[in-house]
């Protein structure tokens, strides 16, 4: 097929035929032209492209892939999504491989907002792959002049970078919207990052990677932007506001498996088991922040 042909498959057909003749997902992507080289279509068996990316909400990634997995076997997957399966208390690439063990896998995350992307910003991923050969074409065959992908063979740091930033995003959020001012974010920031090593370092992830664009990188984007839903979320719990609840929030899940994780591992991580405690509404905000700043002294 041609550079930039694709087909794009989504779950509605009504959906799907209003993409193929409309050119543009108004209610996602407003004032975004479908590329023409992109075919809509509801109907799996016409996705028959030997490369294909998983950009499904992570809680509902095995379910999809239990279901029609048979209609990928054979191909080149890539993860898009960011978070850690509630019941494998795994990431992306560890439920595709758990569901198809013999697919050829990588994931693609980092700091990116989907409207940015589309518009055609300069933008920087993280393309992480165990095979070295196929890592290497994937990152030729994804990079486009404003689109720079970098190879990382740390795929469960890549991995926890993506899912981790989420829960430190509602966070920095909740700071936000409960008035706690800028000072305290960026504390939050600081600190979260320090859980985010801690639990990544503690599941085999390199200290790079998560110093690098899938880690930090995504970190300062999420926690800075009310173009993140997960910080928006944060905001509107900080607010006592009410949130959409169809709006996909990955950091909420996430919280709770790292919660889980975390006290299995005997880690220390009091900024994500506060904001699992709030998602759940086991707490109130000010339990949570005399909880935070009640702790004993420490060091850095
Ligand atoms: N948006 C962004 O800027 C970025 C998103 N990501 C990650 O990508 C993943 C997806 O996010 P995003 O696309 O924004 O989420 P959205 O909620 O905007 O879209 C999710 C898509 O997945 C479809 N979907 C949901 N459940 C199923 C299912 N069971 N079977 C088939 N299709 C399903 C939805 O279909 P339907 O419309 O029919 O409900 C919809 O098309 C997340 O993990 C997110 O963290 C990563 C980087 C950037
Ligand atoms: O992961 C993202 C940016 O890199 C998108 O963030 P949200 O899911 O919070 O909107």
């Amino acid at each position: 097929c041609a550079l930039g042909d694709a087909t794009l498959w989504c779950r509605d057909p009504a959906q799907a035929d209003s993409l193929q003749h409309q050119r543009e997902n108004a209610a996602k992507l407003p004032g975004v032209p479908l590329p023409d080289g992109v075919k809509v279509t509801s109907d799996l068996a016409q996705v028959n492209a030997e490369t294909v990316l998983l950009a499904i909400p992570m809680q509902q990634t095995r379910p999809f892939l239990e279901a029609h997995g048979e209609c990928f076997l054979e191909r080149r997957l890539i993860a898009c999504s960011k978070g850690i399966d509630l019941d494998l208390m795994i990431g992306p690439v560890g439920v595709i491989r758990s569901v198809l063990p013999s697919a050829h896998v990588a994931l693609l995350t980092g700091p990116s907002f989907a409207d940015d992307i589309a518009r055609g910003l300069p933008t920087a991923l993280t393309l992480a792959c165990d095979e070295a050969e196929l890592g290497m074409e994937l990152q030729e065959q994804l990079s486009t002049p404003n689109l720079r992908l970098y190879r990382n063979s740390d795929v469960i740091g890549a991995e926890l970078g993506g899912a981790l930033k989420n829960v430190i995003a509602i966070a920095a959020g909740v700071t936000i919207g409960a008035g706690l001012g800028e000072s305290a974010r960026a504390a939050l920031m600081a600190r979260g990052y320090a859980e985010m090593q801690r639990l990544a370092l503690s599941l085999g992830a390199q200290p790079d990677t998560l110093a690098g664009l899938s880690g930090l990188g995504d970190l300062i984007l999420t926690c800075g932007s009310e173009k993140s839903r997960n910080f928006r979320y944060g905001m509107a719990l900080g607010q006592g506001a009410a949130f959409d609840s169809t709006t996909t929030v990955e950091g909420a899940a996430t919280a709770r498996a790292v919660a889980k994780l975390a006290k299995s591992r005997s880690l220390d991580m009091p900024v994500t088991r506060m904001v699992a405690a709030l998602v759940e509404g086991l707490i109130t905000l000010p339990e949570a922040l005399a909880a935070l700043l009640a702790r004993p002294l420490t060091d850095e």
